[in-house]
Formats: C-alpha cells, sequence, structure tokens
C-alpha cells in the first residue's frame, strides 16, 4: 500500500490536517464546496508531483498564506518511502521529493473528455504520459518553450528572419511529443473498447488521433515538415504557430457515429469511464506498479453496472482507493476508515 498517512499544510481550504489512509479504501464524506476534491487533490499532488486542477500552482496555496506544504509517508513494496511538497507563492517555487505512483483519478469533469475544448483531451494525455516518462515531461516543456518563443517571432515583423531558426527544435521536441502520445493512445484505445462494449451493451467504440493543424496525415519527422512548410505563409498572416502537438485532438466515435455530435451525457460518461478504466491496466503495464484509484463523487452518476464496474476495481487486492461522495451510504460497509470534511477540517466520522 503506498500512502500510510499524510499531512497537509495550507493548501487550499485545508489549514491544517494529518490522517491515517487505509490499505485499501479510505472515504471522505461532506457537503458541497467543503474540501473533499482538495484533500484528494493533495494526495494526486503528492504521488505524481504535479496538480491536475490549477492553472497555477499558486492557486492551491491556501488564501492569505505563503507556503503550503504537503509530506507523507508510505511503502513500496518492501521499502518505507517519504514524500514532501511544498509550493512558495512569492517568487513562485515548487519543491518535491519522493517517487512517481501512478494514479487514476475519475471525476465529475471526465464528461468533458470526448466533448469538451481539445485541451482538455491533450491534457489528459499529458496527465498519463510526463509524470512516468521524464523524456516526455522534458519534450513538452521545450516545446512550449520554443512554440512561445516561434510565436513571438510570427507577431513582430523585424523578428521574421527568426521564425525558421526555432522550427528545427519545434520539430524534434513536437515529434518525440506526437509519437508517444498516438502510441500510447492507440494502445488505451484497445483497452477501452472491450470495456466500453461491456458498459454501454455492444456499442461500438473508436477514435482518431488528429495531428495539429495537419491537412494530410502526419507520419513522421518529414510528413511533419512538410506540413509546417505549407502552412508556412499562413502563419505569417495569422502571427502565430499552426500545426504541432499544441494543436492535436482525439475525435471519438460510437457505432462510426462522432460522439461530440450527437452523444448523450449518459454516453459521454462511459466514454469517459471506459477509458479511464483502460488508463488503470496501460498504467498498471507501463510502470510495474499498481495505481492509486481516486474516485470523486462520481458515484451518484452511475447507473448500477458502471458503479459495480467501478466498485470491482476497487475491490481488487492490494488497491489503495480514496473516495469522496457527499454521503457515507454508498460505501460505509465497505471500509472502516470514514473522515468527515467541513469547511477544510477533516476529522473521523460519527456513524
Ligand atoms: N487556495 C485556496 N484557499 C482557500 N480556500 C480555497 C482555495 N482554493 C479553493 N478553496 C475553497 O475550497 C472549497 C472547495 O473545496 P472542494 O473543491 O474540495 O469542494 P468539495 O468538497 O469537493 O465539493 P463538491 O462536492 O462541490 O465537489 C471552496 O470553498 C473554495 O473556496
Amino acid at each position: 500500500m503506498p500512502v500510510e498517512r499524510i499531512d497537509i499544510a495550507h493548501f487550499r481550504n485545508i489549514t491544517e490536517a494529518s490522517l491515517t489512509l487505509a490499505p485499501h479504501l479510505t472515504l471522505v464524506v461532506g457537503a458541497n464546496g467543503q474540501g473533499k476534491t482538495n484533500l484528494l487533490e493533495a494526495l494526486y499532488v503528492i504521488l505524481q508531483g504535479r496538480d491536475f486542477r490549477v492553472a497555477s500552482e499558486r492557486d492551491a496555496i491556501q488564501l492569505h498564506e505563503s507556503v503550503a506544504t504537503l509530506t507523507a509517508e508510505g511503502r513500496l513494496g518492501d521499502h518505507p518511502v517519504k514524500w514532501r511538497h511544498a509550493i512558495q507563492r512569492q517568487p513562485l517555487r515548487r519543491l518535491h521529493s519522493g517517487p512517481v505512483v501512478p494514479v487514476v483519478l475519475f471525476s465529475p469533469e471526465d464528461v468533458t473528455l470526448a466533448k469538451g475544448s481539445p485541451e482538455v483531451r491533450r491534457r489528459f494525455l499529458d496527465l498519463l504520459l510526463a509524470p512516468h516518462d521524464p523524456h516526455y515531461a522534458r519534450s513538452l516543456k521545450a516545446y512550449h518553450r520554443v512554440l512561445l518563443q516561434r510565436n513571438r517571432a510570427l507577431k513582430e515583423a523585424q523578428y521574421h528572419g527568426l521564425i525558421d531558426d526555432f522550427t528545427p527544435l519545434l520539430i524534434r521536441e513536437g515529434t518525440y511529443i506526437w509519437r508517444r502520445r498516438s502510441e500510447a493512445f492507440q494502445e488505451l484505445l484497445a483497452l477501452a473498447k472491450p470495456l466500453h462494449h461491456e458498459l454501454a451493451g455492444g456499442e461500438d467504440l473508436t477514435a482518431s488521433y488528429h495531428f495539429g493543424g495537419a491537412a494530410h496525415p502526419v507520419a513522421g519527422e518529414e510528413t511533419y515538415r512538410a506540413e509546417m512548410q505549407r502552412r508556412r505563409p499562413d502563419e505569417i498572416v495569422r502571427q502565430v504557430t499552426l500545426v504541432g502537438p499544441h494543436r492535436d485532438d482525439l475525435e471519438f466515435f460510437l457505432n462510426g457515429q462522432p460522439a461530440a455530435g450527437f452523444a448523450s451525457q449518459g454516453q459521454l460518461r462511459t466514454i469517459a469511464l471506459s477509458l479511464k478504466l483502460a488508463t488503470y491496466d496501460w498504467l498498471a503495464k507501463e510502470t510495474g506498479m499498481t495505481p492509486v484509484v481516486l474516485l470523486d463523487d462520481v458515484l451518484s452518476e452511475l447507473d448500477s453496472a458502471r458503479r459495480s464496474r467501478l466498485l470491482e476495481l476497487v475491490a481488487q487486492p492490494g488497491q489503495q482507493t480514496l473516495v469522496t461522495d457527499t454521503e457515507a451510504r454508498n460505501f460505509e460497509a465497505l471500509t472502516p476508515l470514514i473522515y468527515h470534511v467541513g469547511n477544510g477540517v477533516i476529522t473521523p466520522w460519527e456513524r
């Protein structure tokens, strides 16, 4: 079991908390807006070394405070482990130590995966890949830095001479990002398809990966470069880089029909659930570790077939899971360890 204990100080609305986590299932109950997701986020940050929720890490520091700290202790295999994560407001700094442990998070926002903005889908893949592939994390950072510089050069005529100086580096990093994303996505899809078939009563889930801004299929560096050259005149007019992974997108189809256009909320939720379940298997294989599962308020949104699929996953031996819910009844029988969150204060729940 990875995490045995977590200590939180000035993270979001949690001023101070020290809690023991169960080896299997820990339940966190509380009304809306009390800090359940904040606790789950703290655990995510400890295990992944980064946040899934914030535009700026500063947002996670408690209002009027200058530093947020998270520490945790636990065990990976036979080895005791410690984590520490600190975020400082001014100047913004983040310090992290401790091993990266795979996490699968199920949250109500997952419904936006198949229909929301393309950024949501790119982020889904980035959050899957970056924590476990340092090369990917570095490429992503380098890519966005070069992209910013190239876009600046496109905006100001006096720097137009520099545009093509940035292109080779952009293509090099971009190729790695695209390769990893598209391979991982094909593997995920192969895992998600049968899950979706089962959960959705035989419906067929397919998907395509679109290379950002390309009119022709991109198969590697050569075709990527050719697409960039083709859009080059447009870039001068539009003053922005038009081709590359910063514009990648995924498109989902149910029985051949584009899901974004016609799928119901329930169908969109099933696509997301199948993908997230697939992520669990993919991460387990990729990292050789059992992912920690975080279920944020999702049970009430699922019907009984989908709910039991999720509970099956949670019931696996050695599976550490943290669940949030507005009431205890869904999980009460499954765990002796229940916390209550009220206005950021976490206390043992009185049965
Ligand atoms: N940096 C911060 N400092 C202080 N409070 C914050 C900070 N960020 C968020 N909050 C507060 O945290 C609360 C939201 O907590 P959280 O998202 O964990 O709710 P929740 O219990 O999961 O609710 P729901 O069931 O509605 O999802 C809000 O009251 C918000 O104002």
